[in-house]
Protein backbone atom coordinates (compact mmCIF):
# COMPACT_ATOMS: atom_id res chain seq x y z
CA UNK A 1 0.00 0.00 0.00
CA UNK A 2 1.42 3.40 -1.20
CA UNK A 3 0.43 5.48 2.39
CA UNK A 4 -0.92 9.24 1.68
CA UNK A 5 1.75 11.71 2.54
CA UNK A 6 1.69 15.55 1.59
CA UNK A 7 5.02 14.81 -0.82
CA UNK A 8 3.01 15.35 -4.22
CA UNK A 9 1.31 18.70 -2.73
CA UNK A 10 5.20 20.40 -3.54
CA UNK A 11 7.53 20.81 -6.90
CA UNK A 12 8.68 17.48 -7.68
CA UNK A 13 12.39 16.06 -6.74
CA UNK A 14 13.73 17.30 -10.29
CA UNK A 15 14.72 14.27 -12.37
CA UNK A 16 18.14 13.78 -14.09
CA UNK A 17 20.16 14.61 -10.85
CA UNK A 18 22.56 12.07 -9.65
CA UNK A 19 20.84 10.46 -6.28
CA UNK A 20 22.73 8.44 -3.95
CA UNK A 21 22.53 4.03 -3.78
CA UNK A 22 20.49 3.97 -0.70
CA UNK A 23 18.96 0.70 -0.94
CA UNK A 24 15.25 0.48 0.54
CA UNK A 25 14.53 -2.11 3.85
CA UNK A 26 11.15 -2.70 4.42
CA UNK A 27 10.04 -2.81 7.85
CA UNK A 28 7.45 -4.91 7.67
CA UNK A 29 10.14 -7.83 6.34
CA UNK A 30 11.75 -6.98 9.65
CA UNK A 31 9.18 -7.22 11.84
CA UNK A 32 8.25 -10.63 10.41
CA UNK A 33 11.89 -12.03 11.26
CA UNK A 34 12.71 -11.82 7.50
CA UNK A 35 16.34 -13.49 7.11
CA UNK A 36 17.16 -11.88 3.70
CA UNK A 37 15.89 -8.42 5.06
CA UNK A 38 18.03 -8.83 7.93
CA UNK A 39 20.97 -9.21 5.71
CA UNK A 40 20.10 -6.57 3.61
CA UNK A 41 19.71 -4.11 6.21
CA UNK A 42 23.24 -5.18 7.99
CA UNK A 43 25.22 -4.70 4.53
CA UNK A 44 23.01 -1.24 4.44
CA UNK A 45 24.82 -0.55 8.17
CA UNK A 46 28.24 -1.65 6.81
CA UNK A 47 28.63 -0.33 3.68
CA UNK A 48 26.84 2.92 3.31
CA UNK A 49 25.68 3.97 6.86
CA UNK A 50 22.53 4.93 5.10
CA UNK A 51 18.89 3.71 3.86
CA UNK A 52 15.27 3.70 2.90
CA UNK A 53 13.37 2.12 5.53
CA UNK A 54 9.88 1.75 3.54
CA UNK A 55 7.28 1.53 5.85
CA UNK A 56 4.22 0.40 3.92
CA UNK A 57 2.44 -2.54 5.09
CA UNK A 58 3.85 -2.36 8.48
CA UNK A 59 0.94 -1.07 10.88
CA UNK A 60 3.55 0.65 13.03
CA UNK A 61 5.26 2.09 10.30
CA UNK A 62 1.91 3.68 8.80
CA UNK A 63 1.46 5.26 11.95
CA UNK A 64 4.89 6.53 12.11
CA UNK A 65 4.65 8.10 8.11
CA UNK A 66 0.91 9.30 9.04
CA UNK A 67 2.50 11.06 12.64
CA UNK A 68 5.32 12.23 10.64
CA UNK A 69 2.70 14.48 8.37
CA UNK A 70 1.07 15.60 11.80
CA UNK A 71 4.90 16.61 13.36
CA UNK A 72 5.43 18.58 10.01
CA UNK A 73 1.97 20.47 10.55
CA UNK A 74 2.59 20.98 13.69
CA UNK A 75 6.77 22.40 13.27
CA UNK A 76 4.94 24.88 10.74
CA UNK A 77 2.75 26.19 13.05
CA UNK A 78 5.63 26.51 15.81
CA UNK A 79 7.98 28.49 13.60
CA UNK A 80 5.42 30.48 12.41
CA UNK A 81 5.50 31.75 15.92
CA UNK A 82 7.08 35.01 16.64
CA UNK A 83 10.53 35.31 17.12
CA UNK A 84 10.63 36.61 20.96
CA UNK A 85 7.86 33.43 21.68
CA UNK A 86 10.22 31.09 20.70
CA UNK A 87 13.21 32.50 21.92
CA UNK A 88 11.64 32.29 24.91
CA UNK A 89 12.40 28.80 24.74
CA UNK A 90 15.98 28.98 23.75
CA UNK A 91 19.38 29.07 24.95
CA UNK A 92 18.44 30.74 28.15
CA UNK A 93 16.50 27.27 28.78
CA UNK A 94 19.52 24.72 27.54
CA UNK A 95 22.35 25.26 25.45
CA UNK A 96 21.50 22.35 22.97
CA UNK A 97 18.03 21.32 23.28
CA UNK A 98 14.70 24.01 22.52
CA UNK A 99 14.63 26.58 20.06
CA UNK A 100 18.01 27.27 18.33
CA UNK A 101 18.76 29.78 15.14
CA UNK A 102 21.40 30.96 12.94
CA UNK A 103 21.07 34.33 11.64
CA UNK A 104 21.72 34.25 8.09
CA UNK A 105 23.17 37.13 5.43
CA UNK A 106 19.66 37.28 4.03
CA UNK A 107 16.94 39.61 4.66
CA UNK A 108 13.15 39.65 5.58
CA UNK A 109 11.30 42.66 3.96
CA UNK A 110 11.92 44.37 7.34
CA UNK A 111 15.41 44.12 7.27
CA UNK A 112 15.72 41.17 9.95
CA UNK A 113 18.09 38.61 8.91
CA UNK A 114 16.39 35.70 7.66
CA UNK A 115 16.60 32.37 10.59
CA UNK A 116 17.84 28.66 10.45
CA UNK A 117 15.83 26.96 12.78
CA UNK A 118 15.72 24.21 14.50
CA UNK A 119 13.72 23.37 17.95
CA UNK A 120 15.16 19.56 19.38
CA UNK A 121 12.65 17.98 22.21
CA UNK A 122 13.70 15.33 24.12
CA UNK A 123 12.69 11.66 24.96
CA UNK A 124 12.86 12.84 28.52
CA UNK A 125 10.72 15.36 28.82
CA UNK A 126 8.17 14.01 26.28
CA UNK A 127 8.12 10.39 28.21
CA UNK A 128 8.19 11.98 32.02
CA UNK A 129 11.54 10.42 32.72
CA UNK A 130 12.46 13.76 33.89
CA UNK A 131 11.22 17.54 34.78
CA UNK A 132 10.15 18.82 31.55
CA UNK A 133 12.18 22.20 30.24
CA UNK A 134 9.48 24.73 29.78
CA UNK A 135 7.70 24.73 26.23
CA UNK A 136 5.21 26.42 23.90
CA UNK A 137 1.48 25.62 24.90
CA UNK A 138 1.46 24.58 21.22
CA UNK A 139 3.86 21.90 21.78
CA UNK A 140 2.35 21.23 25.57
CA UNK A 141 -0.93 20.39 23.46
CA UNK A 142 0.32 17.59 21.22
CA UNK A 143 1.91 15.88 24.06
CA UNK A 144 -0.02 12.56 22.75
CA UNK A 145 1.48 13.06 18.90
CA UNK A 146 4.70 13.28 20.51
CA UNK A 147 4.70 10.75 22.77
CA UNK A 148 3.57 8.56 20.22
CA UNK A 149 6.01 9.58 17.58
CA UNK A 150 9.06 9.49 19.91
CA UNK A 151 7.82 5.50 21.10
CA UNK A 152 7.17 4.43 17.24
CA UNK A 153 10.48 5.72 16.17
CA UNK A 154 11.86 4.08 19.22
CA UNK A 155 10.78 0.40 18.60
CA UNK A 156 11.71 0.88 15.09
CA UNK A 157 15.14 1.79 16.47
CA UNK A 158 15.00 -1.04 19.28
CA UNK A 159 14.27 -3.58 16.60
CA UNK A 160 17.12 -2.97 14.52
CA UNK A 161 19.03 -2.80 17.79
CA UNK A 162 18.34 -6.47 18.00
CA UNK A 163 19.22 -7.06 15.03
CA UNK A 164 22.64 -5.61 14.89
CA UNK A 165 23.36 -7.58 18.12
CA UNK A 166 22.56 -11.00 15.84
CA UNK A 167 24.60 -10.16 12.88
CA UNK A 168 27.52 -9.05 15.82
CA UNK A 169 27.22 -12.22 17.44
CA UNK A 170 26.43 -10.23 20.53
CA UNK A 171 23.35 -11.53 22.96
CA UNK A 172 20.13 -10.21 22.12
CA UNK A 173 19.59 -7.26 24.05
CA UNK A 174 23.17 -5.73 24.42
CA UNK A 175 22.68 -2.64 22.70
CA UNK A 176 19.44 -1.89 23.96
CA UNK A 177 20.87 -2.41 27.46
CA UNK A 178 22.83 1.34 26.87
CA UNK A 179 19.59 2.80 25.12
CA UNK A 180 17.07 1.95 27.43
CA UNK A 181 13.96 4.13 27.12
CA UNK A 182 12.94 4.62 30.88
CA UNK A 183 17.16 5.83 30.84
CA UNK A 184 18.39 8.96 30.73
CA UNK A 185 19.62 10.17 26.73
CA UNK A 186 20.20 12.39 24.61
CA UNK A 187 17.74 11.08 22.80
CA UNK A 188 15.48 13.80 20.74
CA UNK A 189 12.82 14.77 18.42
CA UNK A 190 14.06 17.67 15.94
CA UNK A 191 12.35 20.34 13.52
CA UNK A 192 14.04 21.91 11.09
CA UNK A 193 13.23 24.81 9.19
CA UNK A 194 15.31 26.24 6.69
CA UNK A 195 14.77 29.55 4.97
CA UNK A 196 14.46 29.84 1.19
CA UNK A 197 18.15 30.71 0.63
CA UNK A 198 21.05 31.09 -2.05
CA UNK A 199 23.78 28.28 -2.45
CA UNK A 200 26.84 29.11 0.21
CA UNK A 201 29.52 27.12 -0.09
CA UNK A 202 30.97 28.41 3.26
CA UNK A 203 27.38 27.68 5.15
CA UNK A 204 27.10 24.57 3.52
CA UNK A 205 30.78 23.44 4.14
CA UNK A 206 29.95 24.02 8.14
CA UNK A 207 27.58 21.97 7.73
CA UNK A 208 29.03 18.79 6.95
CA UNK A 209 28.71 15.92 9.74
CA UNK A 210 28.09 12.95 10.79
CA UNK A 211 25.48 12.25 13.20
CA UNK A 212 26.45 11.55 16.42
CA UNK A 213 24.37 9.20 17.87
CA UNK A 214 22.93 5.66 17.30
CA UNK A 215 20.42 5.76 15.00
CA UNK A 216 18.65 8.62 12.77
CA UNK A 217 14.66 8.40 11.43
CA UNK A 218 14.83 11.04 9.63
CA UNK A 219 11.61 12.68 6.99
CA UNK A 220 12.32 15.45 4.75
CA UNK A 221 9.94 16.51 1.89
CA UNK A 222 12.00 18.50 -0.02
CA UNK A 223 15.37 17.51 -1.62
CA UNK A 224 18.66 19.18 -0.78
CA UNK A 225 20.31 16.11 2.28
CA UNK A 226 23.75 15.07 0.51
CA UNK A 227 25.59 12.34 1.20
CA UNK A 228 29.12 11.99 -0.01
CA UNK A 229 29.33 8.58 -1.87
CA UNK A 230 32.21 6.81 -0.17
CA UNK A 231 33.43 5.67 -3.49
CA UNK A 232 33.83 8.39 -5.75
CA UNK A 233 33.64 10.93 -3.12
CA UNK A 234 30.86 12.86 -5.03
CA UNK A 235 28.07 14.75 -3.23
CA UNK A 236 25.01 13.27 -4.30
CA UNK A 237 21.36 13.90 -3.14
CA UNK A 238 18.96 11.56 -1.09
CA UNK A 239 15.70 11.98 -3.10
CA UNK A 240 12.68 12.01 -0.71
CA UNK A 241 10.86 8.97 -0.81
CA UNK A 242 7.04 9.17 0.43
CA UNK A 243 5.66 6.48 2.48
CA UNK A 244 9.55 5.75 3.42
CA UNK A 245 11.89 7.38 6.41
CA UNK A 246 15.51 7.79 5.42
CA UNK A 247 17.09 6.03 8.48
CA UNK A 248 21.45 6.79 9.12
CA UNK A 249 23.81 5.19 11.39
CA UNK A 250 25.66 7.64 13.86
CA UNK A 251 28.99 7.94 15.41
CA UNK A 252 27.87 5.43 18.75
CA UNK A 253 27.67 2.66 16.59
CA UNK A 254 30.82 2.93 14.83
CA UNK A 255 32.84 3.81 18.26
CA UNK A 256 30.71 0.40 19.40
CA UNK A 257 31.63 -1.70 16.70
CA UNK A 258 35.27 -0.47 16.56
CA UNK A 259 34.43 0.61 12.76
CA UNK A 260 32.63 -2.31 11.43
CA UNK A 261 28.73 -0.42 11.28
CA UNK A 262 29.13 3.02 9.26
CA UNK A 263 28.10 6.49 9.62
CA UNK A 264 28.50 8.13 6.51
CA UNK A 265 29.21 11.87 6.46
CA UNK A 266 26.51 14.38 4.83
CA UNK A 267 25.14 17.66 4.94
CA UNK A 268 21.91 19.81 3.72
CA UNK A 269 21.94 21.77 0.74
CA UNK A 270 19.12 24.45 -0.90
CA UNK A 271 15.99 22.25 -2.67
CA UNK A 272 17.14 21.49 -6.09
CA UNK A 273 15.42 22.72 -9.35
CA UNK A 274 12.11 23.62 -9.02
CA UNK A 275 11.69 22.79 -5.23
CA UNK A 276 14.89 26.08 -4.67
CA UNK A 277 12.25 28.47 -4.12
CA UNK A 278 10.40 27.04 -1.16
CA UNK A 279 11.84 27.03 2.72
CA UNK A 280 12.53 23.51 3.77
CA UNK A 281 11.71 21.60 6.85
CA UNK A 282 12.55 18.13 8.43
CA UNK A 283 11.72 15.93 11.06
CA UNK A 284 14.26 14.16 12.65
CA UNK A 285 14.29 11.14 15.49
CA UNK A 286 18.05 11.14 16.98
CA UNK A 287 18.56 8.49 18.99
CA UNK A 288 21.64 8.21 21.49
CA UNK A 289 23.61 5.69 23.77
CA UNK A 290 22.66 6.56 27.59
CA UNK A 291 23.80 9.61 29.23
CA UNK A 292 26.54 7.51 31.62
CA UNK A 293 27.36 5.32 29.12
CA UNK A 294 31.46 5.26 28.36
CA UNK A 295 32.08 5.48 24.81
CA UNK A 296 33.92 2.87 23.66
CA UNK A 297 33.61 -0.43 21.82
CA UNK A 298 32.01 -3.21 22.83
CA UNK A 299 33.38 -6.52 24.08
CA UNK A 300 32.32 -9.49 22.46
CA UNK A 301 31.07 -10.75 19.26
CA UNK A 302 32.58 -10.28 16.11
CA UNK A 303 34.07 -6.88 17.75
CA UNK A 304 36.93 -8.64 19.55
CA UNK A 305 38.34 -9.58 16.13
CA UNK A 306 38.08 -6.11 14.79
CA UNK A 307 42.06 -3.96 14.62
CA UNK A 308 42.72 -1.47 16.74
CA UNK A 309 41.15 1.96 15.49
CA UNK A 310 43.92 4.35 16.05
CA UNK A 311 44.46 6.45 18.89
CA UNK A 312 41.81 3.75 20.42
CA UNK A 313 44.48 3.12 23.22
CA UNK A 314 45.40 6.85 24.30
CA UNK A 315 41.90 7.89 24.09
CA UNK A 316 40.28 9.43 27.31
CA UNK A 317 37.25 7.35 28.27
CA UNK A 318 34.18 9.64 27.90
CA UNK A 319 30.40 9.13 28.66
CA UNK A 320 27.82 9.72 26.34
CA UNK A 321 26.35 12.85 27.91
CA UNK A 322 30.09 14.40 27.48
CA UNK A 323 30.64 12.91 24.16
CA UNK A 324 27.33 14.94 22.80
CA UNK A 325 28.28 18.22 24.76
CA UNK A 326 31.85 18.43 23.24
CA UNK A 327 31.07 17.37 19.71
CA UNK A 328 28.41 19.63 19.42
CA UNK A 329 29.69 23.06 21.50
CA UNK A 330 33.35 21.55 22.61
CA UNK A 331 36.97 20.36 21.55
CA UNK A 332 35.59 17.42 20.18
CA UNK A 333 33.80 18.45 16.33
CA UNK A 334 34.32 16.21 13.61
CA UNK A 335 33.46 13.20 12.00
CA UNK A 336 33.98 9.62 13.34
CA UNK A 337 35.01 6.28 10.79
CA UNK A 338 36.47 3.39 10.61
CA UNK A 339 39.53 5.35 10.22
CA UNK A 340 39.36 6.93 14.08
CA UNK A 341 38.24 10.87 14.38
CA UNK A 342 39.31 13.28 12.37
CA UNK A 343 38.97 16.24 13.59
CA UNK A 344 36.42 19.25 11.77
CA UNK A 345 37.03 22.82 13.60
CA UNK A 346 33.42 24.74 12.97
CA UNK A 347 33.97 27.05 9.71
O1 LIG B 1 17.43 18.01 6.92
C1 LIG B 1 17.83 16.90 6.56
O2 LIG B 1 17.37 16.33 5.57
C2 LIG B 1 18.97 16.23 7.33
C3 LIG B 1 19.24 16.83 8.68
C4 LIG B 1 20.43 16.24 9.37
O3 LIG B 1 21.28 15.61 8.80
C5 LIG B 1 20.60 16.43 10.85
O4 LIG B 1 19.85 17.21 11.45
O5 LIG B 1 21.51 15.79 11.44
FE1 LIG C 1 22.54 14.53 10.19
Amino acid sequence: MVIKTSHDTLPPFPSGLVTAPLVSISLAKLEAGDKAESAAFYEACKNLGFFYCDMSGSQLGERIVENAENMHRLQKQFFALPNEEKEKYGRNIDIFYCYRFFPLTIRDPNGEPLRAENYNMRKDDILGNCERLPAPQLILDHQTLLETYVRDCRTVIDLMLNLLDEHLGLPIGTLYSYHRLTERSGDHARFIQAPVSPWDDKRIASGEHTDFGTITILFNWLGGLQIRHPQTNEWVYVKPVPGSAVVNLGDALVKFTAGILRSNIHRVVPPPGEQSGLPRNSLVYFSRPENVVVMKRLKGGIIDAQPKVPGEDTEEEITSHDWIMRRAHGDLRGIYTAKGFEFRPPA
